[in-house]
């Protein structure tokens, strides 16, 4: 099956995957602490608005660390108000209602979640919905077919394993992914191949 993008958070770990049947010749490259996904230097050009952005960003609020995850520009408003102390139920409704789903020819929803120790919350804006949810267990939400948040079988206790679980999954057409882990400190990974 094949569900885009996903995003899979739980309390203290998150991960996310790029699928992709159109634009595969990416990879994640990470700078102090931010995960973005990039063309690889083969890749053709392209004008689409949509296919490289931040996908993972850390943050502090109130002296504690925290993770956003997402497939593209709404991961930047929702970790800097999460920085600046919105709860992360409101900086993802926020952000994600402002900006909407993709303007592309799938209506592509925007799909995000963000990490804390002790919780997290998943978010999706679609065409007919936004939906943002606290959630206790890792829970998974995609871009296309799983399009509503729905629990995921992670096994990971590391950002490394994390970012590899979601990267072999069975979903196809996978290009790259992240992990993080979320406690006294912040851990990510990466996987390109
Ligand atoms: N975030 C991403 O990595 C991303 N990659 C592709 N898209 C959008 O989704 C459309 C469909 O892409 P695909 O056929 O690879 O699933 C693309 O035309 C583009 O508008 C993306 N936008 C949202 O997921």
């Amino acid at each position: 099956m094949y569900v885009g993008r996903f995003v899979v958070v739980g309390p203290g770990i998150g991960a996310y995957r790029v699928s992709s049947r159109s634009f595969p010749n990416r990879q994640v490259v990470e700078r102090d602490g931010t995960l973005t996904v990039a063309p690889t230097s083969d890749a053709p050009p392209t004008d689409n608005p949509y296919v490289s952005y931040n996908c993972l960003r850390t943050v502090e609020q109130s002296g504690e660390s925290l993770a956003v995850v997402g497939n593209g520009s709404h991961v930047d408003p929702i970790a800097e108000k999460v920085g600046m102390g919105y709860p992360a139920r409101d900086a993802l409704a926020l952000s994600l209602l402002a900006l909407d789903f993709e303007k592309d020819d799938y209506d592509t929803p925007r799909v995000a979640g963000v990490v804390e120790t002790h919780g997290a919350t998943i978010a999706t804006v679609r065409r007919d919905a936004l939906v943002v949810r606290e959630v206790a267990e890792p829970t998974l939400v995609a871009t296309y077919e799983a399009d509503d948040p729905e629990p995921f079988d992670l096994g990971a206790t590391d950002a490394a394993t994390a970012a590899r679980e979601v990267y072999d999954h069975a979903y196809e057409h996978a290009v790259c992914a992240a992990g993080v882990t979320v406690g006294e400190t912040v851990e990510t990974s990466l996987v390109n191949e």
